[in-house]
């Protein structure tokens, strides 16, 4: 029976630094037991990475810092495991399906050599309304919600200046896309990639629900330093956004439920067929 589970790792890039992403990926993930159980592994403290063998799905976390340096340890590993994986890939019938978020889904568009990573004019952080593409339209990944929809942003980094050559070439495609900002001329930042048929990133966090942002801002630090950012009123409005159900409620319920009932139904259906 036990082999029968569908076995999730996620790989936790948080280099031991407190956050709410853990707790609010291991949420979502536990919607799905007993179908699926999960392990995880501590990338940049530890070097740790899970065995290949062993894994179907794959949950890269967001993290603090660059994601252009890393120690020249746990990064090689993570790249040399990325590769493994895409190996795998194209050699076997039952696929390893992987999410990135945020400072992964950074440090994948760099590996893929999709896209430049810079700093951003200013940190990102709060609910930003995220744009689909042509392309994103019709990805699994959005299914169920609108475009625009909402989600949680925190990031000093961005994905720009796509090179869509290496797009064509590799078949990914860019699913989402920051909001136009009319008063200033940067160029918009991807939002979300659709690497291959199993890789799929977002630089948002899909993960976040409104009790991990306000725990957030029980700091009273971390909640000056954002109404300080944002201004009173562009605060408050902020606040409102997080009760409303169709925002990021409405994201947490479906984006990472979506990646996982797509995994696991063409997981089931790809044992079966093999088993046959
Ligand atoms: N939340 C994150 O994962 C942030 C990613 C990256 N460290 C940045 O600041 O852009």
């Amino acid at each position: 029976m036990s082999n029968k589970i569908i076995k999730i790792a996620i790989l936790d890039m948080y280099n031991g630094e407190p956050n709410q992403g853990m707790r609010c990926i291991i949420d979502v993930v536990s919607r799905f037991s007993p179908v699926v159980n999960f392990e995880i592994f501590d990338v940049r403290v530890k070097c740790e990475l899970p065995d290949i063998n062993t894994f179907d799905i794959y949950i890269s976390t967001g993290g603090p810092g660059n994601p252009l340096i890393g120690d020249g340890n746990w990064d090689v590993k993570y790249y040399a495991f990325i590769d493994s994986m895409h190996k795998w890939n194209t050699e076997n019938a039952i696929k390893k399906h992987v999410l990135f978020i945020c400072h992964s889904f950074q440090m994948a568009c760099l590996h893929f050599g999709l896209a430049t990573v810079t700093r951003r004019n200013d940190t990102s952080f709060g609910v930003m309304t995220i744009h689909k593409t042509k392309e994103g339209l019709t990805d699994s990944l959005f299914e169920g919600l609108a475009d625009p929809f909402y989600a949680i942003d925190s990031r000093d980094y961005q994905v720009v200046q796509p090179k869509l050559s290496v797009f064509a070439k590799k078949g990914a495609k860019i699913i989402s896309l920051e909001k136009i900002r009319d008063h200033v001329q940067y160029e918009r930042a991807i939002m979300a990639v659709r690497f291959t048929d199993y890789f799929v990133g977002t630089q948002f966090h899909p993960e976040a629900d409104p009790i991990s942002f306000v725990s957030h801002l029980r700091n009273k630090q971390a909640k000056e330093k954002i109404r300080a950012m944002k201004g009173k009123r562009k605060f408050r409005n902020m606040l409102e956004d997080l009760l409303d159900d169709d925002k990021i409620y409405r994201t947490n319920e479906t984006l990472i439920p979506n990646f996982l009932r797509t995994a696991i139904n063409d997981l089931m259906k790809t044992k079966k067929m093999l088993s046959n």
